[in-house]
């Protein structure tokens, strides 16, 4: 069987943490056994859905590597919708409704008020067709729901495992409102049967919904897939969702956060496997399976999001990021400062470090006196291996410092900090000539 799944957000919003999370278990899912991640807009929500929304989706993915394979809009697909829709009526799994908002609220109440669930009590179903004219000549436009089977309704879940719902205890679903426009409920099904979706990945939102689906499924005569649903992922404050403009991909982008970091962390958090930073997206396949993910809410962390960028960035090869770096930064350049950064705009101020001008730190008159020494050391030196160490085994033999007597003077001079990337790597950045200069600086100043 080829895997394939799809990711169907509605562009009702732009996507966050919790959204993407969905979106990269359907990819991984789909590419752990080498099948087909597919993108649906469902944008049947035509006053809510915007073009916009659109674009930023694809963008987002995108910009994550996670690239379907192909893309489809329920907004262009009302004609295989209709036909389905036509098959269930000529079966009599889906019937006219007639009942207004206020009436349907009564109905609940009285339910409730006699102990009884609040489900529908089909009393459409007892229309006489003379009836039924009667509201439509008065201007009554009916809503369609689905016809439940009084069955057992039961899959196992890939993450949830075995799932027991009671036909009879649900509610048929309206599946289309009285202006001919859809619910969620039935072109999901009708997408899913036409894409061939071998395995539907969503948040566990959804699992009530799958219950009426996979009736839906078998009324069209399709195969059931098969179902993973995942826990919510959980913001600082609850609930994440898009129409509130939760933390949002494109805020994400704009603190300095790397795809594979981002992914990074929502491959793992909520699972039995460890987050650990990884250069490209296919590095969590190996560590990818349903039966890892938990069923308790995985919280989102902005400050675990913030380290593991700093972790990823430490291993991102020259060429992954070389576009985004200031032209002067080579490769050997790239390697020297990366243990260092949390965000690759920290290159900016790497930069500045090794070209310079850095201000003249304040030592002491001793610290001073070692940095003229350093000064003349450095001058004799060669410099074609490797200075740093050559630097200060000189110096140690010389003034008998070690230690941080030895190495901290030598840093603030040559570097303006007390703390940055390896002296090693950094030196022969410097070079011998700022080097030598800025010994200098140091031993005179006050
Ligand atoms: N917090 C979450 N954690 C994990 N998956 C989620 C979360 N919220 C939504 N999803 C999943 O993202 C996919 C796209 O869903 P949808 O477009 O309905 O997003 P939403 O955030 O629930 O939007 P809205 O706020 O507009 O209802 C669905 O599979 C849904 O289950």
């Amino acid at each position: 069987m080829t895997v394939i799944t799809r990711f169907a957000p509605s562009p009702t919003g732009k996507l966050h943490v919790g959204n993407i999370r969905t979106a990269l278990v359907c990819w991984m899912a789909a590419r752990v056994e080498g099948g087909k991640f597919l993108l649906r807009l469902d944008d049947t929500d035509r006053a809510r859905s915007t073009e916009e929304n659109v674009v930023a989706i694809r963008r987002d993915l995108e910009w994550l590597g996670l690239v379907p394979a192909g893309e489809v809009r329920q907004s262009d697909r009302f004609a295989l919708y209709e036909a389905a829709f036509e098959t269930l009526h000529a079966a009599g799994r889906v019937y006219p409704c007639y009942e207004s908002e206020e009436e349907l609220s009564i109905k609940r109440k009285v339910a409730l008020g006699r102990g009884l669930p609040p489900i529908y009590d089909r009393a459409a179903l007892t229309l006489s067709a003379e009836e039924r004219q009667r509201l439509e000549a008065d201007g009554v436009r009916p809503h369609w729901r689905f016809r439940l089977d009084a069955t057992p309704i039961e899959w196992t879940d890939l993450i949830r495992g075995p799932q027991h719902f009671e036909g009879a205890a649900l509610s048929d679903p309206v599946v289309r409102r009285a202006d001919g426009s859809w619910l969620y409920l039935l072109p999901s099904v009708i997408d899913d049967i036409d894409m061939k979706i071998s395995h539907v990945v969503r948040g566990e939102d959804h699992v009530s919904n799958t219950a009426v689906q996979i009736q839906m499924f078998e009324a069209l005569g399709a195969a059931i897939p098969n179902f993973a649903h995942m826990a919510l992922l959980v913001g600082a404050d609850g609930k994440l969702s898009k129409r509130e403009g939760s933390i949002g991909v494109e805020a994400i982008r704009a603190e300095g956060i790397e795809p594979q970091a981002l992914l990074g962390l929502l491959a793992r958090i909520g699972t039995s496997e460890p987050v650990v930073p990884v250069a490209t997206a296919d590095e969590l396949l190996p560590g990818f399976a349903f039966s890892h993910m938990g069923r308790a809410p995985a919280r989102f962390d902005s400050e675990e999001l913030a380290q593991l960028n700093a972790r990823t960035l430490h291993l991102l090869p020259y060429e992954a990021v070389k576009d985004r770096l200031p032209a002067n930064v080579d490769e050997t350049f790239w390697l020297a400062i990366r243990p260092n950064l949390t965000t690759i705009a920290d290159t900016d101020a790497a930069l500045a470090v090794i070209e310079g001008p850095i201000a003249a730190p304040t030592l002491s008159p001793e610290d001073r006196a070692f940095c003229a020494d350093a000064a003349a050391a450095a001058d004799a030196l060669d410099w074609a291996e490797t200075p740093w160490a050559a630097l200060t085994t000189a110096l140690k033999a010389s003034t008998g410092r070690k230690g941080k007597a030895l190495f901290l003077p030598l840093r603030l001079a040559l570097t303006g900090q007390d703390h940055g990337p390896e002296m090693a790597a950094l030196l022969p950045l410097i070079g011998r000539e700022r080097a030598i200069a800025r010994l200098r600086l140091a031993a005179g100043a006050a």
